[in-house]
């Protein structure tokens, strides 16, 4: 454990994450291209990324309860080979099926990597390096949509389409050569998924469902990740644009700093996390309670909002990726090993069906507002888009009510064993008189 092989096979394994980001995201930024390629509009663009996405939600936990049956190392290459197969029919397509067709072998393939790399964490190193390890995996794949962003839109422009895919398809195949080659599921000894205990499926599932922990991650995935993939996916750019009238290089710049301060966030999250575990709901309530307070400030604020409070707003937004890795702390904390792919996998569904739920249902609000003549500014009006918006305040809601419910259930079954949580006015009383002597 810990030996420079344990860093070699998540080195691979957060490589691998890294290119399913590209992938994931490579699709987003040749929007124009893609335009011109399909000749589809924004409504039927925007398709691809929601298909992708249901695609990718749909699978969490069967393929959690796949990767505790067959390792991580089977499960990420079969997820290449799905990715490769995407984007070379991405890259040869010349219809909005075919194109979509395509996504969703990329949605598959995506699928299958991030829960799998995630299991090699508490296998290959010892518990207190966990909660860093899991949040640098995550920080790091997020390095893939810069290389979407500079070099595959550079080789776009310098190749054209289908040599950009291509080479997308070809670096997936990179992948499988070296996951095959390098990657091993568990140290020499210690036992690979497929010797663990032998569930079957539906007492796996069971069992990691009935856990109030995996519950409690989940609602926290749930809560505190969907309003920024909401923002950063589908509506932050229209909504900046068009609604708040800032030009488009603005914007760009504002989803650039969303993705600086994810990648910043997420050391200090770790460390905090491995600190103070009794802890780690709290952090997720705060950020939660922080980004309803952004939202309210930048939706009430007559005229519109000045660019530096939409500035804080992206930035508490931001918080919210590296903060939803606690919800697989949680899964990873309160489940046994040959049970964690499938717990994670759980609790990597929450944050991506509320993001789905949430974009359907602003979208929605805003085609209501149009055709019952409320938003005479437009479908993308300022005033409409306060409306629409507004709705993730209650999923918000939903979310912490659903958190603060099940935490109670995790805090008495921690108190059978012993173990109190000191409330935080008790903790608060202890540092100031600390401070004091
Ligand atoms: N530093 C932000 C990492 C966010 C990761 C995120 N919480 C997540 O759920 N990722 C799943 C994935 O497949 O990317």
């Amino acid at each position: 454990m810990n030996s420079w092989r344990a860093w070699t096979v998540w080195g691979i394994g957060v490589f691998a994450y890294l290119v399913a980001v590209v992938q994931r995201t490579s699709f987003g930024v040749v929007g124009l291209e893609a335009t011109e390629r399909f000749s589809a509009g924004g409504t039927l663009l925007s398709a691809f990324t929601v298909v992708q996405l249901v695609v990718y939600a749909s699978l969490q936990i069967p393929v959690g309860l796949l990767v505790d049956r067959f390792g991580t190392r089977i499960m990420v290459s079969v997820g290449a080979t799905f990715m490769a197969l995407g984007q070379l029919q991405i890259a040869v397509a010349e219809s909005v099926v075919t194109g979509i067709i395509g996504r969703m072998l990329v949605g598959m393939g995506d699928a299958m990597t991030f829960v799998s790399v995630l299991r090699l964490v508490p296998v290959w190193f010892e518990g207190r390096k966990a909660p860093l390890l899991s949040q640098l995996t995550g920080m790091i794949g997020q390095v893939g949509q810069l290389v979407s962003v500079i070099p595959f839109l550079a080789l776009m422009h310098a190749t054209g389409w289908t040599q950009a895919f291509l080479s997308l398809a070809a670096l997936s195949v990179l992948v499988i050569v070296v996951v095959l080659a390098l990657l091993r599921n568990a140290p020499p000894g210690v036992s690979a998924p497929r010797e663990g205990p032998t569930e079957g499926t539906r007492e796996v599932l069971a069992a990691a469902w009935r856990q109030p922990g995996t519950r409690l991650g989940l609602w926290s995935h749930f809560t505190v990740q969907f309003s920024g993939n909401v923002f950063a996916l589908a509506w932050g750019f229209p909504f900046m644009v068009a609604g708040q009238g800032y030009d488009a290089s603005t914007a760009a710049g504002l989803m650039s700093f969303f993705v600086a301060v994810a990648l910043v966030a997420g050391p200090p999250m770790g460390r905090f996390v491995a600190r103070h575990p009794l802890r780690r709901s709290t952090l997720v309530l705060a950020i939660t309670g922080l980004t309803a307070v952004a939202w309210t400030a930048v939706l009430l604020l007559p005229g519109g909002a000045p660019v530096w409070l939409m500035a804080i707003l992206v930035a508490v937004l931001a918080l919210g990726g590296p903060c939803s890795m606690i919800g697989f702390d949680f899964a990873r904390t309160f489940n046994p090993s040959h049970r964690l792919g499938t717990a994670t996998g759980i609790v990597n569904s929450g944050g991506f069906v509320a993001a789905l739920l949430t974009m359907f249902l602003i979208g929605y609000l805003l085609d209501v507002q149009h055709a019952l003549g409320l938003s005479p500014g437009g479908l993308y009006s300022l005033e409409a888009f306060r409306v629409a918006l507004a709705v993730q305040l209650l999923v918000m809601a939903g979310g912490t009510l659903a958190l603060l419910g099940v935490r109670r259930k995790v805090r008495r079954d921690l108190a059978a064993q012993n173990v109190h949580v000191p409330p935080l006015r008790e903790v608060w009383a202890q540092f100031r008189s600390g401070r004091r002597r």
